[in-house]
């Protein structure tokens, strides 16, 4: 396809999700849009690299279903309503499907999903509905038949036909089992569907790797999921560490003879689950009416981002086998089954311009800002790019149409420019070369990622670093938020670190919007602060590459701040998880001489400088340490972080004989094995953690 040709179907689309939006499309637009969306399809299922939304092209696609309704006449074959998407590629032989794998159809709020029941009522004459609510899965489609109790093919979805025999690929995934006991259920051929995943840590393990050596990451797990099943080489598979979920029976025969011991779905999840199969046998609920159902999908989709892979909504079944049979299906999907689509997490949107943010230790961060674009829930309009090599390794240029992701609490990013739809008038992302706030020239020190401005008066740090300082994770400071923050450097009441103990309150006691009351919280903050914990102290300084953690490691170490100065690069490195680039860091920092005059200053000031030994919490883990590993399934690991340290207990963060206890979450590494080499290191699941922490426990 040419770039005029690619330009011209990208304005066609714009165009028809105009009308769309507006209700202005006619039967005069049917072929448009057939077109349009036979497009959007390739560069989705075959390509991978969709240049629209899955909301607008879900827009569109049911746009072209409500003219064929209305006009039924129109509906050609190959109308992208009457088939599924198009998946097969030539690198495989291809299968047929014992039975079609369709889609789904879809559902965006309580409104459709009430439709839906209210369709399947009428259809069914029923006056309520058993419904079988479980995730839907983000990844790729598979299909699995089993022969006499084994394995014999796996398949991609393809066209919803015929598939890509997959076979080798699939039996290098661990969570499907090579032989499977159905013959114990009557059944001599299954064929069952499932969906290929890769959890979130194993995606991340991946890019990193793929950055590391120089190449670009992958967009998200759904794409690494079906492109490693598209590979040909199964040993390469198999290390991705790819997961499977099965959720449908879709065909079977019986042995002869023998009578099949289930009718309804819900059954059949727990008979696989109980043959070995990963099925969303726990996750899955079965609910009478559609009002439960609706419930279950909103508690879902807020506890989506604990789960450890990517979902992207939920599937609503009817549970009853009859039924289901009744309502039968489209060339497309079933009629007794909807997905419950969430809220979407990638969107495009156009690049308008870089502004350069200055950090609190002067490092120049570019931030892009976008024409606003909903995306999960929210209005993203700036997205971080964090320094010029990724502006320069994904080729980003402004006024390029960009794809936006934003999952979860993860902040939003730039995937990548969408190079197709360029049109000459982009122009390339110039660096400035000076700083932006104090216009003084910017360094790149040798092996670092990002321009630094090393002016330390640079007004922009000096703000950054008052941030720093209050924020919740250091001082706590309440009351001196940004906005204050601002004002009072603005006004020259507040412009260094110390400069927040010796704040003149009756100035600020005279401003607008601060009341006697306000005031006095404030000063009764600052002093309040004064007694944190070393440790907070530590990592309030802002010290390069100390985070919180690396913070208690250091203040755990010394009696008095200022001890940390007479310890050596090498000294610092026998520290726990102290490697060279924070040894050099922590040393030249307290080398400074800026730096000792600060804490000495901060010290006449009352604050906490010395380390005193933690009175006793008479925690059952006083004197313990814990570490976690893998992902945890009931706990989030800062929830689990936070028992310890609430029992006496303390996070260590690595592997040593000085660990007591290690917490296995699913999918464990090398902390696991290293463990295992240290007799004294107990180990514990995820449960047996939970069981120790005893009765304080109400997650
Ligand atoms: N952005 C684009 O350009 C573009 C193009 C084509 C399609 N799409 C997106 O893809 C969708 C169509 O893709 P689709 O046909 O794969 O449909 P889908 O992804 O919306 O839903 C059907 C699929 O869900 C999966 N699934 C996961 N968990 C499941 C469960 N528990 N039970 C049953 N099925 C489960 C199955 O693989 C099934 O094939 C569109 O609605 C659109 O959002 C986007």
């Amino acid at each position: 396809m040419t770039r005029t040709d690619l330009s011209a179907i990208t304005q066609q689309t714009k165009e028809l999700l105009k009308k769309a939006t507006d209700k202005a499309i006619t039967t005069a637009d049917i072929e448009a849009l057939r077109s349009v969306l036979r497009f959007h399809e390739y560069r989705y299922y075959v390509l991978s690299e969709p240049l629209v939304s899955d909301f607008e092209y879900d827009t569109l696609y049911k746009s072209l279903e409500a003219l064929e309704k209305e006009a039924p006449d129109l509906v050609t074959p190959d109308s992208p309503t009457q088939r599924v998407g198009q998946g097969l590629t030539k690198d495989f032989p291809t299968v047929p499907h014992l039975v079609p794998m369709l889609s789904l159809d879809n559902s965006y709020n309580a409104d459709d999903l009430r439709t839906f029941d209210k369709r399947v009522r009428e259809a069914t004459g029923k006056e309520v509905i058993e419904y079988c609510v479980e995730p839907k899965f983000d990844g790729a489609s598979i299909s699995l038949v089993y022969e006499n109790d084994k394995l014999v093919r796996g398949a991609t979805r393809g066209d919803g036909v015929r598939g890509d025999d997959i076979t080798p690929n699939i039996r290098q995934i661990r969570s499907i089992p090579l032989t499977a006991a159905f013959s114990a259920h009557g059944i001599h051929t299954a064929e069952i569907r499932g969906e290929v995943l890769i959890n979130k840590n194993n995606f991340k393990a991946f890019n990193d790797a793929l950055i590391e050596g120089g190449g670009q990451p992958l967009a998200n797990p759904r794409n690494a999921a079906s492109g490693t099943l598209r590979i040909k080489d199964p040993l390469e598979v198999g290390r991705r560490k790819l997961e499977a979920f099965v959720y449908h029976l879709g065909y079977y025969t019986l042995i002869k003879g023998q009578q099949e011991d289930f009718s309804t779905h819900g059954e059949t999840l727990k008979m696989m689950w109980d043959l070995g199969f990963r099925s969303p046998e726990k996750e899955k609920k079965v609910f009478t009416g559609i009002d439960a159902v609706i419930e279950y999908c909103n508690d879902f989709e807020a506890g989506r981002d604990d789960l450890p892979y990517e979902i992207d909504g939920m599937v609503i079944k009817v549970n009853d086998f009859a039924l289901q049979d009744r309502l039968g299906m489209t060339t497309h999907h079933p009629r007794w089954a909807i997905a419950y689509k969430f809220k979407a997490r990638q969107a495009t949107s156009k690049l308008l311009r870089i502004d350069y943010q200055v950090g609190r230790t002067g490092n120049i961060g570019p931030v892009a800002k976008v024409e606003p674009v909903h995306i999960g829930g929210v209005t993203v309009s700036s997205v971080s790019l964090f320094n010029e090599d990724v502006i320069r390794e994904k080729d980003i240029r402004i006024g390029d149409t960009v794809l936006v992701e934003r999952a979860g609490d993860v902040i939003p990013y730039i995937v990548k420019p969408l190079v197709e739809l360029r049109d000459g008038s982009e122009t390339p992302i110039v660096f400035p070369t000076h700083c932006p706030s104090c216009s003084d020239p910017l360094f790149r020190p040798e092996e670092e990622a990002a321009w630094r401005c090393i002016n330390i008066a640079c007004p922009a740090q000096v703000l950054e670093r008052l941030f720093h300082f209050v924020s919740k994770d250091a001082m706590d400071i309440r009351g001196l938020g940004a906005a204050n923050i601002e004002k009072f450097h603005k006004l020259g009441l507040l412009s260094s670190i110390p400069g927040i103990y010796r704040l003149n309150f009756e100035a600020i006691g005279s401003l607008e919007g601060f009341g006697a009351k306000s005031v006095e919280k404030l000063r009764a903050a600052i002093e309040a602060s004064k007694t944190q914990p070393l440790h907070r102290l530590v990592f309030a300084l802002g010290i390069r590459h100390v985070g919180e953690t690396m913070a208690k490691t250091l203040a755990n170490a010394v009696q008095h701040i200022r001890d940390l100065a007479a310890l050596s690069e090498e000294q610092l490195m026998a520290l726990e998880d102290v490697g060279p680039k924070v040894a050099a860091s922590v040393h030249a920092f307290f080398r400074n001489d800026d730096s000792l005059a600060l804490i000495a200053e901060l010290e006449a000031l009352g604050l906490t400088v010395t380390n005193a030994p933690k009175p006793s919490t008479g925690g059952s883990f006083e004197g313990q340490s814990f570490l976690f590993t893998g992902t945890l399934n009931r706990l989030k690991r800062s929830q689990a972080e936070g028992l310890v340290e609430q029992q006496g207990g303390t996070v260590a963060s690595g592997v040593s004989s000085k660990l007591q206890y290690l917490v296995v979450g699913t999918d464990a590494g090398s902390k696991l094995e290293k463990a295992k080499k240290i007799a004294s290191i107990k180990i514990l699941t995820e449960d047996e953690f939970i069981s120790l922490i005893g009765e304080g426990f109400e997650g």
